[in-house]
């Protein structure tokens, strides 16, 4: 089929490569002129395993990208991959999703024959019919189920892992409201259910599919609090966190998978995810009280780190190597990486940091241009007086002898990935 995608981030850029991969031609349309020139490049504008491969593979064939919308009308059904970062009270901010909305409409206003346009962005509950739908009606001239078709289409990958996740997904969702919107779906995820072995499809309504996407975030998100909330409590009783929760683990109904604590959950999801649906539910009258919860604990987590330096040494003057600036390990992503507070916290509380990350180090340095930034972990570490351990990078299970170039090796883990050895003052978070 003929899709378009608006919207080339890490969202829309993985999934028009699959699609391309999967057989389908596929435009991205995007306003950022130097990611429609990678693209057309052949270069993926993200970094994601196997992504540049698909990218290198699909470019000026099955897979294009443009600044300009007419290009959708040559397509059979477009997906909208916007951002929905969050306003300063945690609602979702729809900016992008209405300006793409209108222009959409505009275009289809030229366009003869059915479109289906599908939410793939994480929107709250109602959106795409109270807001994107109608929009798309006003620029368009034309209704919701006479001329185009509406249905959300939930997206489950991880930065990190996204071309596998997609590829390989767990389940599909799709909602819709109309026979002809299903069928065009079907069409479209027929050669993916195919490949991945025909995983679970959940058809279900457009609101539904909105909302099961913040239920999936939030009971990720919630859970991990809740293993950094039992750690906490172990800390406080000498026990080990790890055979706990690993234990735990084995019971079919609780699941080993998303027990990792330490500082908790960053990235650029889960934090707008949570915010964005306790605001929603709030703005309907209902205070989610447990969702609340997990938010609080995962804010504690880098100031608990904080406090384990604090009882160790002063941070007024003191050289700090953080070690991790993505939001986790596999990505260049920093968005709401716990190295972002803990670098804030440091450098108020008049600290001299240091960062070091195998990729995220120049996003880091737009947000921090002035901190040092290291080469390699050895090198941050050499003559630091302190390590903060924020991201679980799997070079830094290896580090050995290069924490005896510290001045004091005082190393607080907060992933728990560091191997402990004689010679080193180190304590777990959790
Ligand atoms: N990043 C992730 O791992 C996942 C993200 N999501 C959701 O997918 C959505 C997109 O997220 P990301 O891809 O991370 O965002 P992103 O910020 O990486 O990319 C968004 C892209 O949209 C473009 N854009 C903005 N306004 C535009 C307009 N009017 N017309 C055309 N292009 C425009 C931007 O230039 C940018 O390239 C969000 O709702 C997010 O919550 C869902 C699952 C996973
Ligand atoms: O909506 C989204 O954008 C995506 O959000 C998360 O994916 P992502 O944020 O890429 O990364 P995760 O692997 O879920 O990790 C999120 C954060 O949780 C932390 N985490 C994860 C697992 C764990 O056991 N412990 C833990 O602290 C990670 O370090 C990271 O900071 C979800 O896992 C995806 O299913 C979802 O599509």
């Amino acid at each position: 089929m003929n899709l378009s995608i608006i919207g080339s981030g890490y969202v829309g850029t993985t999934i028009a490569a699959c699609f391309a991969e999967l057989g389908h031609d596929v435009v991205n349309v995007d306003i950022d002129e130097d990611i429609v020139a990678s693209l057309n490049d052949g270069q993926a504008p993200i970094h994601e395993p196997g992504l540049a491969e698909l990218v290198e593979r699909h470019a000026g064939d099955r897979l294009r990208a443009t600044t300009d919308y007419d290009e959708i009308l040559d397509t059979d059904a477009t997906f909208l991959a916007l951002p929905t970062p969050s306003n300063d009270d945690g609602s979702i901010d729809l900016g992008a999703m209405k300006a793409a909305a209108t222009s959409l409409g505009e275009t289809l206003a030229r366009k003869d024959g059915q479109h289906l346009v599908v939410t793939k962005s994480t929107v709250v509950p109602t959106t795409t019919v109270d807001a994107i739908g109608p929009r798309i009606e006003e620029a368009s001239g034309k209704r919701v189920g006479e001329g185009f078709d509406i249905a959300m289409n939930p997206e489950f990958l991880r930065e990190g892992t996204a071309v596998d996740d997609f590829l390989s997904p767990d389940k599909i969702v799709l909602g819709a409201q109309t026979d002809r919107a299903y069928e065009t779906l079907d069409e479209i995820f027929a050669p993916l259910v195919d490949r991945a072995g025909n995983p679970p499809v959940v058809k279900t309504g457009i609101s539904e599919a909105e909302m099961i996407k913040y239920a999936n975030n939030a009971f990720l998100a919630s859970k991990i609090s809740l293993a950094n909330d039992l750690a906490n409590i172990c800390k406080e009783f000498g026990v080990d966190s790890d055979e706990v929760l690993e234990t735990i683990g084995l019971d079919s109904r609780i699941g080993s998978s998303f027990l990792g604590a330490g500082l908790g959950w960053g990235g650029s999801c889960f934090p707008k995810d949570t915010a964005a649906i306790i605001a929603a539910a709030r703005g309907r009258g209902y205070e989610p009280r447990l969702l609340q919860a997990a938010v609080d604990v995962n804010d504690g987590q880098p100031e608990r780190m904080l406090d384990l330096l604090r009882e160790r040494i002063d941070l007024d003057g003191t050289r700090v190597a953080v070690l991790g600036l993505a939001f986790k390990p596999g990505t260049d992503d920093i968005r709401k990486s716990r190295a972002t507070l803990l670098i804030s916290s440091l450098l108020d509380a008049g600290a001299d940091v240091v960062g070091y990350d195998p990729v995220a180090t120049e996003n880091m340095r737009e947000r921090f241009p002035d901190i040092d930034y290291a080469d390699s972990a050895a090198d941050a570490l050499a003559n630091a007086d302190a390590a903060l351990v924020a991201t679980d990078w799997d070079e830094f299970a290896a580090l050995d002898d290069e924490f005896d170039a510290m001045r004091s090796p005082i190393v607080i883990d907060g992933r728990r990935i560091v191997t402990r050895r004689e010679g080193i003052d180190y304590e777990s978070l959790v």
